[in-house]
């Protein structure tokens, strides 16, 4: 199953720098081992924001809790989900 998935960070002005880089650290190991495993298929930065939008290719619901709810970052984003189907005009045969 196929989910767009925004996540816009929001993390505290007063959280210490180091702390900051080293959860940005843990998310983008995390964030890149869910791509190697073609679990996190898009990711792109929104231009102009500390947000991206991301498309998630997962066997149902409850694994994109897992996955999303295992972010590092988690606490610090706010999260909107919209589920995905192919589109009847799409010539791309990878997108189901
Ligand atoms: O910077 C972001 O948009 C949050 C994020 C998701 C994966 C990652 O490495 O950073």
């Amino acid at each position: 199953m196929l989910f767009q998935v925004e996540m816009t960070v929001k993390l505290p002005p007063a959280m210490p720098v180091e702390q900051a880089a080293e959860i940005k650290a843990r998310e983008k190991a995390y964030a890149q081992e869910l791509q190697r495993a073609g679990k996190w298929r898009h990711l792109w930065r929104v231009a102009g924001s500390y947000a991206n939008v991301s498309i998630f290719d997962v066997e149902d619901n409850a694994e994109l809790q897992e996955l999303v709810s295992n972010l590092p970052l988690f606490p610090y984003m706010e999260i909107r989900v919209k589920p995905l189907c192919r589109h009847p005009s799409s010539i791309r045969e990878d997108d189901s």
